[in-house]
C-alpha cells in the first residue's frame, strides 16, 4: 500500500539533486552519432551507462550493475540493483529507455537529448544522490536502462516478462521517458493509460506534499507509448510522469534536433523530475535507518 512516511530522507535527498549533473549526462549521452538498438553507437551508449552507474555505485555494498543481453540484436539493457534489507523479494523499479532513432533514416543522427537522455539522465541523478546517502532501502530496487525501445519496447517486454515468468514481486514502477522540455503549464503529466490509478494517485501525494510549488496534470497517449506498457501489460502497477501534455511535447524527437540547445541548454525541468522520482523510491522501499 501507498504511504507516506520517510519525510526527513526525502527532504535531505531532494536538496542534494543538482540540475549540472544531470545536463552533464545528457550532454554525454547526446553525443554519440545515435544510440540506436543496432548499431555500433548503440552498444557504446550502453555500456558507458553500465561503467558510470557502476562507478556511482563504488563498493557500496548490496549494490550490483549488469548488463541484460537480448538474443535478436547487440544493444543490451542495463540493470542496477540495490538487495533490500527487510523484503528483498518486494522490488521497485525505476526505468528508462537508452536507445535512440532517427524516425526519417535509421543512419542519420539521433542524439536523443530528451528521447531518452534525459529520462536515463534523471535516473543517475537519483542514483547519485542515493549513493551519497546512508538510505538502506527495506525494499529491493532495481534502476534499469532498457534497450530497443523505440522499435517497439523490445527491451523492457522482455524484461518485464521475465519478471513475471519468475513470480517477481514488482510492487511498482516508475518510467521516465522524456523529462526535460518544459512544453505545458504542468509540471508533471501523469499519463493515465496503460498505467496504474491508484499509483497515478500517490505519485501526485507526493508533489503535493514534497514538491508544493510544482503542478501535476494528466495526459493520454491512446497506444502503449513507452515501457511503461510493458510492465502494465504483465500485470505490474505502472506509472509515467511525463514532460507536457500529448500535443505540447517536444516536436524534435526521432529527428537529429533532439538535442539540449532545444530545451533551452539546461536540464531545469528535468531536475523536477529527479525529485519526484526520488520521493517515490524513498517512499516506496523504505528507509531501513
Ligand atoms: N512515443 C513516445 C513519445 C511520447 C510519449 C508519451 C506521450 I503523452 C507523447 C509522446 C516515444 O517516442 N518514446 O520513445
Ligand atoms: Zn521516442
Ligand atoms: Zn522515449
Amino acid at each position: 500500500n501507498y504511504q507516506i512516511s520517510e519525510d526527513d530522507m526525502v527532504r535531505k535527498l531532494i536538496g542534494q539533486t543538482k540540475e549540472s549533473s544531470i545536463r552533464e549526462t545528457i550532454q554525454q549521452l547526446s553525443r554519440y552519432h545515435d544510440r540506436y538498438y543496432k548499431s555500433k553507437t548503440g552498444v557504446e551508449a550502453a555500456n558507458w551507462i553500465k561503467d558510470y552507474w557502476q562507478k556511482l555505485a563504488g563498493d557500496k555494498t548490496g549494490v550490483s550493475v549488469k548488463t541484460v543481453d537480448h538474443n535478436d540484436w547487440q544493444q543490451p539493457s542495463v540493470v542496477m540493483t540495490w538487495q533490500g534489507s527487510e523484503t528483498p523479494d518486494e522490488i521497485v523499479v525505476i526505468g528508462g529507455h537508452l536507445d535512440s532513432i532517427n524516425g526519417r533514416n535509421i543512419s542519420l543522427k539521433a542524439p536523443g537529448a530528451d528521447d531518452n537522455a534525459s529520462g536515463i539522465a534523471t535516473i543517475t541523478e537519483v542514483i547519485r544522490v542515493l549513493v551519497e546517502s546512508n538510505f538502506k532501502p527495506k525494499k529491493t530496487i532495481k534502476f534499469m536502462g532498457y534497450a530497443a525501445e523505440e522499435v517497439g519496447l523490445r527491451g523492457s517486454s522482455e524484461i518485464a516478462r521475465q519478471h513475471k515468468n519468475q513470480g517477481a514481486k514488482v510492487v511498482g514502477v516508475l518510467q521516465l521517458d522524456m523529462t526535460n522540455y518544459n512544453g505545458s503549464q504542468d509540471d508533471f503529466n501523469l499519463v493515465s493509460d496503460y498505467t496504474n490509478d491508484r499509483q497515478n494517485k500517490f505519485i501526485a501525494e507526493l508533489s503535493k506534499k514534497y514538491l508544493p510549488q510544482l503542478k501535476v496534470g494528466y495526459t493520454r497517449c491512446g497506444y502503449g507509448c513507452s515501457d511503461h506498457a510493458s510492465w502494465h501489460n504483465n500485470g505490474f502497477p505502472a506509472s509515467m510522469p511525463f514532460e507536457a501534455k500529448f500535443n505540447q511535447s517536444n516536436r524534435s524527437i526521432h529527428t537529429e534536433r533532439d538535442t539540449l540547445d532545444q530545451m533551452g541548454g539546461n536540464a531545469n525541468h528535468a531536475l523536477k523530475f529527479s525529485k519526484l522520482a526520488t520521493a517515490f523510491v524513498v517512499e516506496m522501499a523504505k528507509h531501513a535507518g
